[in-house]
C-alpha cells in the first residue's frame, strides 16, 4: 500500500501514546480513530493494523533500525519507516517496502537495515521481540515449550465471537455474517471464527446482544464449572463480564449470578453488557472488604475465581503488556492469586466447584498455585481435573483453568 503522510504521522502519534505516555494499545487507538471521522476503511486499517504490528515487533525493529532509545518525534518515525521495509518479510505481505522520498526517512538505509534484522533473528528475544526477562521466565517454566508457544501468540489473533443462546442461536448469527462469512469451531457449541476482519460492534445482530466478541479458548471456561440451570453462581473477578454473560446464558436466566470485581467501573460496563444480552438474574457487588466475602461464605454452588495475572496467555490481542508488565508486578500478582484461592474458596458451599482461571502460560501462576492450595486444603477440596488451552496448540489464548469440589 502507497504510504500517506497522515496515516503514518497518525500512527508515530499513537505510539507515542503508548511508549511515551505509556497509555493502553486499544484505548489509544480506539480513540484516535474516533476523533479523525474523515479516514475510511482502508485508513482506519493501516493505522490500526500498524500500530499494533509495530507493538508487537517493537524489540525486533528497534534493533533493526539500530535504536536503542525511542523518545524524539524523529525517532518514532524512524522506527515505522523501518517497520515499512521489514514488513514484507516478517508478514510475508506483497508491500514493495520501498520508502517515500521523506525528510523524516531521509539517511534511512534499507540494506542495513534489512542485514540487521537477518541477524536479529538469529536471537529469540530480539526475533520474537520480548523483554529479558520474559524470556528468561518463559524458558524457565515451559522449558522447550517455550519456542513454539512465544512464537504463536506473536500472531494476530482471529476475530472469534461467542453466540448468546439468551438471544440467538448458532445458525442465525452464522448466517447473518453471509456465505462463508463465519465457521464453527469443533467441540466450542456456541463459538464462530469470522473468515474476514472487520469490527463487530457496529453490526446491528452485535448491538441487539446475539453474540459478544470472545476468544475460543475462553469459552471453555465457563462450562468447565459445570453449571447447571439454577444454580446459584458467584464470579469473584468478573470484571467487564467476558465470562459472567456465558455463565448467564449457561443457566438460561434460571438461577442466579453474583459478579464481583474491586473495580467498580467495569462492573458498570458488566450491567450494560448483561443489559444488552438479556440477562435477568443478574446481581454485581463490589468488593470493598475482606468482610464481605466472609458475609457469603457456603453460598455458592458455582464459584468462577478468573484471577487477576499477567495475561501472558493473551499476548496476541494485547501485544503491548509484553512492554508494560514488570516482573514487580508478577510477583506481586502471584500473591493476590493465591489470597483470592485462599479467602474466596468459603464462598462455595459443601458439595459445590470452583474454577480457578488465569489467561497466562506460566505454572507458577496457574498450575502451581491450584497444588499448593490442594496441599493445604486436602481435607476440604478434591481436585476434579484441569486443562490448559494453548496459542501454538489450539490456536487459540493460552488459559488455565482447574476445577475443584468442596467436600
Ligand atoms: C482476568 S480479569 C477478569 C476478566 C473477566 N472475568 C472476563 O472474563 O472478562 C481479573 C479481574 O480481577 C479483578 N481483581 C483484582 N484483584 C481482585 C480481588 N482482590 N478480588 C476480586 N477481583 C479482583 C480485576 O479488577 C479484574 O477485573
Amino acid at each position: 500500500m502507497k504510504l500517506y503522510k497522515g496515516l503514518v504521522a497518525a500512527t508515530v502519534e499513537a505510539l507515542q501514546h503508548i511508549f511515551v505516555k505509556n497509555r493502553q494499545a486499544d484505548r489509544v487507538v480506539e480513540q484516535l480513530l474516533k476523533t479523525n471521522k474523515k479516514w475510511g476503511a482502508r485508513d482506519r486499517a493501516f493505522i490500526a493494523g500498524n500500530t499494533y504490528e509495530i507493538v508487537r515487533w517493537w524489540r525486533l525493529i528497534k534493533f533493526s533500525a539500530d535504536i536503542e532509545r525511542v523518545s524524539e518525534p524523529e525517532e518514532f518515525w524512524k522506527i515505522v519507516g523501518t517497520w515499512q521495509i521489514i514488513k514484507p518479510v516478517q508478514l510475508k505481505t506483497e508491500d514493495d517496502g520501498n520508502l517515500p522520498e521523506w525528510p523524516e526517512f531521509e539517511d534511512m538505509d534499507a540494506v542495513n537495515i534489512l542485514s540487521r534484522y537477518q541477524e536479529g533473528l538469529s536471537v529469540r528475544k530480539v526475533a520474537q521481540s520480548i523483554p529479558d526477562w520474559i524470556d528468561s521466565i518463559g524458558a524457565e517454566e515451559l522449558g522447550e515449550a517455550w519456542d513454539a508457544e512465544i512464537a504463536a501468540l506473536n500472531q494476530q489473533a482471529p476475530v472469534v465471537i461467542r453466540v448468546n443462546t439468551l438471544k440467538s442461536d448458532v445458525q442465525t448469527v452464522k448466517e447473518g455474517f453471509g456465505e462463508d462469512g463465519a465457521a464453527e469451531i469443533a467441540n466450542i457449541p456456541n463459538a464462530l471464527v469470522l473468515k474476514k476482519r472487520q469490527n463487530v460492534l457496529n453490526q446491528e445482530a452485535f448491538k441487539q446482544g446475539f453474540f459478544e466478541v470472545q476468544d475460543a479458548g475462553s469459552q471453555l471456561i465457563a462450562p468447565y464449572l459445570d453449571i447447571q440451570p439454577g444454580h446459584s453462581v458467584i464470579d469473584a473477578c468478573a470484571g467487564a463480564g467476558g465470562k459472567t454473560l456465558h455463565i448467564a446464558a449457561l443457566l438460561n436466566n434460571e438461577g442466579s449470578i453474583l459478579a464481583m470485581d474491586i473495580e467498580h467501573h467495569k462492573l458498570l460496563e458488566l450491567e450494560k453488557r448483561a443489559a444488552r444480552n438479556g440477562v435477568k438474574n443478574l446481581e454485581t457487588m463490589l468488593i470493598s472488604s475482606e468482610k464481605l466475602i466472609e458475609t457469603l461464605a457456603g453460598t455458592a454452588d458455582r464459584l468462577l475465581l478468573d484471577v487477576p495475572c499477567s495475561g501472558l496467555g493473551v499476548l496476541r490481542r494485547n501485544p503491548d503488556s509484553k512492554w508494560k508488565l514488570k516482573p514487580q508486578f508478577l510477583d506481586e500478582i502471584k500473591k493476590v492469586q493465591w489470597q483470592i484461592l485462599n479467602n474466596y474458596s468459603q464462598m462455595v458451599k459443601p458439595g459445590g466447584k470452583m474454577v480457578y482461571a488465569t489467561c497466562s502460560v506460566l505454572p507458577s501462576e496457574s498450575e502451581d498455585q491450584v497444588k499448593r492450595f490442594m496441599k493445604a486444603n486436602k481435607k476440604d477440596w478434591k481436585f476434579i481435573s484441569a486443562h490448559r488451552t494453548s496459542a501454538a496448540k489450539d490456536g487459540t489464548d493460552g488459559f488455565y483453568m482447574a476445577l475443584m469440589q468442596r467436600k
